[in-house]
């Protein structure tokens, strides 16, 4: 299939801002392509050529792309860059300096829908030596095949921020309309499966019947089931009649998948990790049996019986090198607190049942494998919900969670069937796009970050403030260059930045503000810490800030 007819898509859906229209104009387009080629068009109409579930990432910025542009246009780097500066838009700039390029004549070939998804797949398997020039060579064979209109989406793709406003529940929704099946079992063939590619196919070739079979697969990550916050420990039980409370640690969240013989971690973002973590692998291969399954559970550190900060946790995760030090310096234990798979799947069973395999299954060792702890309250005993909550609190932990024991395993999403209470206030975790460079001293550094949510419908990123402390300087330096990796624009002292930080942010309260795109922002934000567990799904939405702002003023 030609490139030309998905770029004639994207412009028509990026030119509207209409949920509706978009499904309409892409259930059309889904159910017209080959279905060989439908798992390529959805992903790269979102964006990626990689499922929700692979790591893989280009890994191409912006200087990358800048060369390989030059390459094919003729146009030196610098010209290039000021260009994209001027325009505020790589796409837009791309197709500008190419309707200019020496070489548009001599095109032969069509560039093909599949030969970018062939090429962009290859780009981020190569490592090593000499990786940035075969990368550049992978891009150049697709560029220079690109017309002016193709370039514009072609690396806006690179640098993975394609802009034709649609996220994945636009996408579920035209994949349900395309073939002609129930939105909801689309949502839940995607979420077992995480990869819409995938559930496109089996849509268009066996319907409801095919998407009802896609299943839990040890080895293939699932996205986590979330939690809402409690209003209060005391409303929440009442609200449940039951419930299962548990200790919240402050950790970072895991999913351990056992397949024959292998164990691998995965984060909540479905990062694999388990290089990181052999101390982790090594004590769930002696307390869990030798079977397939899934597992979830909170990894915390701890020293001098206490938890430590969530920071050093990551750390350790991102350390490649002497990982047995890190180990006897900053030991982990693993509290389990589900089981999705195990030798079946178990996401349907009530959390009551799960409970009880993973208790059954288990074979705790103090300080390495432990259960979460737990007690079951109704609305008789509230005080031992309330009880749990303060010992848990005075032991480091973050507070409870509160859990239905009727619910199954609901992947993917944050319902009341799940919920947390904390002791302290809420925080929104919020992308960085863009910041600004600091005065005098600290002209070198980015002091000032446009921080930004989610849209939900059409999976834009709405700008909510700038926030400009909670950090100390040398985290501010590692952020500076993090942020100047992934530039995509500069003017001035403002830059652009692909939305690939996250942060969680606090504040003393919601205002509403036509400064700012979401139409809301916060007062006195300050960052609590960056969230590299976490990816841009988990970054908060507009509509979540809309429902904490009218919950307050009604
Ligand atoms: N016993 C437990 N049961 C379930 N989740 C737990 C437990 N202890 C700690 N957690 C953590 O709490 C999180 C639940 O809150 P939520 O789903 O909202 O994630 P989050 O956005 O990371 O929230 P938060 O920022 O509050 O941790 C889980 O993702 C998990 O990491």
């Amino acid at each position: 299939m030609k490139y030309i007819k998905l770029v004639e898509l994207y412009e028509k859906l990026e030119s509207t801002t209409k949920k509706l229209k978009k499904i309409d104009l892409l259930s059309k387009f889904l159910s017209e392509v080959d279905k060989e080629l439908l798992p390529a068009v959805v992903l790269m109409t979102l964006g990626t050529v990689f499922p929700g579930w692979s790591e893989k990432e280009l890994g191409v910025g912006f200087k990358l792309l800048v060369k390989a542009m030059s390459i094919v246009s003729g146009i030196s780097a610098n010209k290039i860059e000021e260009k994209i500066a001027e325009e505020g838009d790589v796409g837009l700039a791309a197709e500008k300096l190419f309707k200019k390029r020496r070489q548009v004549t001599f095109i032969t070939q069509p560039l093909t829908v599949e030969k970018v998804y062939t090429n962009l797949k290859k780009v981020a398997d190569i490592t090593g030596e000499g990786a940035q020039t075969r990368k550049i060579n992978l891009i150049t064979d697709i560029l220079s095949l690109a017309k002016p209109k193709e370039a514009k989406y072609l690396t806006r793709m690179i640098l993975e921020e394609l802009r034709v406003g649609v996220g994945e529940g636009i996408m579920r929704d035209a994949i349900a309309k395309a073939f002609k099946v129930d939105p909801k079992i689309v949502e839940r063939a995607h979420m077992l499966t995480n990869d819409l590619g995938l559930v496109a196919k089996v849509a268009c070739e066996k319907g409801v019947e095919g998407l009802k079979q896609l299943s839990l697969k040890p080895g293939r990550p699932v996205k986590p089931m979330l939690a809402q916050t409690a209003p209060s420990i005391k409303k929440a039980i009442e609200e449940m009649g039951k419930a299962f409370c548990e200790t919240k640690y402050d950790g970072i969240r895991v999913q351990i998948h056992r397949k024959n013989s292998e164990i691998v971690v995965f984060t909540r973002r479905l990062e694999n990790i388990t290089n990181a973590v052999p101390d982790i692998v090594d004590a769930v291969e002696k307390a869990l049996p030798k079977k397939d399954f899934i597992v979830e559970g909170e990894i915390i550190g701890v020293k001098n019986g206490r938890p430590i900060p969530f920071q050093y946790l990551l750390h350790r995760i991102r350390r490649k090198y002497e990982i047995e030090k890190a180990i006897k310096e900053i030991p982990f234990t693993l509290f389990l607190f589900d089981v999705l798979y195990f030798e079946n799947p178990l996401i349907d069973e009530k959390f009551e049942n799960r409970r009880k395999i993973l208790e059954s299954i288990t074979k705790t060792k103090e300080g390495k494998v432990e259960l979460s702890r737990k007690v079951e309250v109704t609305c008789e005993n509230i005080d031992d919900a309330e009880k749990l909550f303060k010992e848990s609190i005075e032991a480091g932990h973050e507070g409870i969670m509160i859990k239905d024991p009727n619910a199954p395993y609901i992947p993917g999403i944050r319902g009341k069937k799940m919920l947390k209470y904390k002791a302290e206030p809420e925080t929104l975790d919020l992308v960085v796009i863009g910041g600004d460079y600091g005065e005098g001293k600290r002209a070198h550094l980015v002091g000032s970050y446009l921080v930004a949510a989610r849209d939900e419908d059409t999976g834009e990123l709405k700008p909510v403030a700038h926030v400009a402390t909670g950090l100390d300087d040398d985290t501010l330096k590692n952020l500076t260059e993090r942020m100047e990796r992934i530039m995509v624009n500069k003017k001035g002292k403002k830059i652009e930045v692909e939305p690939k930080i996250i942060l969680e942010v606090a504040f003393s309260e919601i205002v509403k503000s036509p400064e700012y795109e979401s139409g809301y922002s916060l007062r006195f934000p300050v960052v609590k810490r960056i969230r590299d567990d976490l990816s841009l799904e988990d970054v908060d939405t507009v509509q979540r800030i809309e429902s904490m702002y009218k919950k307050k003023f009604g």
